[in-house]
């Protein structure tokens, strides 16, 4: 035997680790093979370039591993930033933005026009991947008026949107053709011929139930849902929905639209709902193919004890 090919046999393969990285995900590509995962991109979540970028690489890699991501994003900064421009103050009422006329404009503007075209240019940097599309398009999200209760009175919040109906149509469609859906929260009136400002957290819910999804998986700005908020920072880390429903009353300002919306999901049929942390540059890679699954994790009553 030659010195070259003996050496050959002995060499060193320094990629060796690599190889047994991708093959620990095995199980998991295994399990989330051709499931669909709703992810909802909060606005708070996106705080840097850096950031935005990993999540579309996140998003495009799951794509590419054989799931069906679907994004729903938020935008409440960048709204409140932009309506701030136009002289208009925000008010929060129940944890919903109070939306005028003017500043349902300015909603749709920023959401439709701004947003969600980032977060579609950042996915399409890896192929002709994502379509953009809101609510309205196709159906797609239909609302009526939502007048939240507020000390047992019904409060008038402008064009804010109740989901009444999902018309999951164009979502699949773009699904089967192997395309990613990033969906901006605003939905198309029931009552009349315009549009409704709809919470991100409660259309991604809706979308996740209607699409029969696997996971909701919410990003957001905190390590996930803390116990005694804002006193500790102790996370709860699993959750059963019944368990879930008792803690709602005590939740306050941006996790009731959250963790209500996880509720809904997992009532609605997906396996499991989860609110975790998009400061984590590939949190999302980290919660679906590792075992260190991170954040809060909602999961129905009877599957207490096998999801994961
Ligand atoms: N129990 C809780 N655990 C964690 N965060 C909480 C809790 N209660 C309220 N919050 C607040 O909810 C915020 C996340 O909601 P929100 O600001 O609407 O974010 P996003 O833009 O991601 O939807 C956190 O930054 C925190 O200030
Ligand atoms: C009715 C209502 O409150 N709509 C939200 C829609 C955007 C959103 O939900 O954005 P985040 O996910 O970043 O909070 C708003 O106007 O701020």
């Amino acid at each position: 035997m030659s010195d070259s090919s003996k050496s050959g046999t002995t060499r060193k393969h320094t990629a060796l680790p690599k190889a047994q990285i991708l093959i620990e995900a095995l199980p998991w590509l295994t399990r989330h093979h051709g499931k669909t995962v709703v992810i909802k991109f909060g606005g708070n979540a996106m705080v840097n370039e850096d950031l935005k970028a990993a999540f579309a690489q996140d998003v495009v890699f799951l794509r590419h591993a054989g799931l069906r991501p679907v994004v729903v994003h938020g935008g409440g900064p960048q709204i409140s930033a932009a309506l701030d421009k136009h002289g208009i103050v925000s008010e929060f009422k129940a944890g919903l933005r109070v939306t005028t006329e003017d500043a349902m404009d300015v909603v749709r503007m920023v959401l439709a026009g701004q947003v969600q075209r980032e977060l579609v240019g950042l996915l399409n940097q890896h192929g002709p991947l994502a379509v953009g599309l809101t609510g309205e398009d196709a159906h797609t999200i239909t609302a009526t008026k939502h007048q939240p209760e507020i000390d047992g009175e019904r409060v008038d919040i402008g064009r804010v949107g109740e989901i009444t109906d999902i018309d999951t149509g164009a979502i699949e469609a773009l699904l089967a053709d192997g395309r990613i859906p990033v969906v901006s929260s605003i939905a198309r009136s029931q009552d009349d011929h315009h549009v409704y400002n709809v919470n991100a957290d409660t259309a991604a819910a809706a979308l996740a139930a209607a699409l029969g999804a696997e996971t909701l998986m919410v990003l957001t700005d905190v390590e996930g849902l803390y116990e005694d908020w804002p006193n500790s920072d102790e996370v709860i880390s699993r959750l059963t929905a019944s368990q879930l429903e008792r803690l709602l009353p005590e939740l306050s300002a941006g996790m009731v639209p959250k963790m209500e919306g996880c509720l809904h999901a997992v009532r609605g049929g997906v396996t499991t709902a989860r609110v975790i942390d998009g400061r984590v540059q590939h949190s999302i890679l980290l919660e679906i193919f590792t075992d260190e699954g991170i954040g809060t994790m909602v999961v129905p009553d009877e599957h207490e004890g096998d999801a994961q």
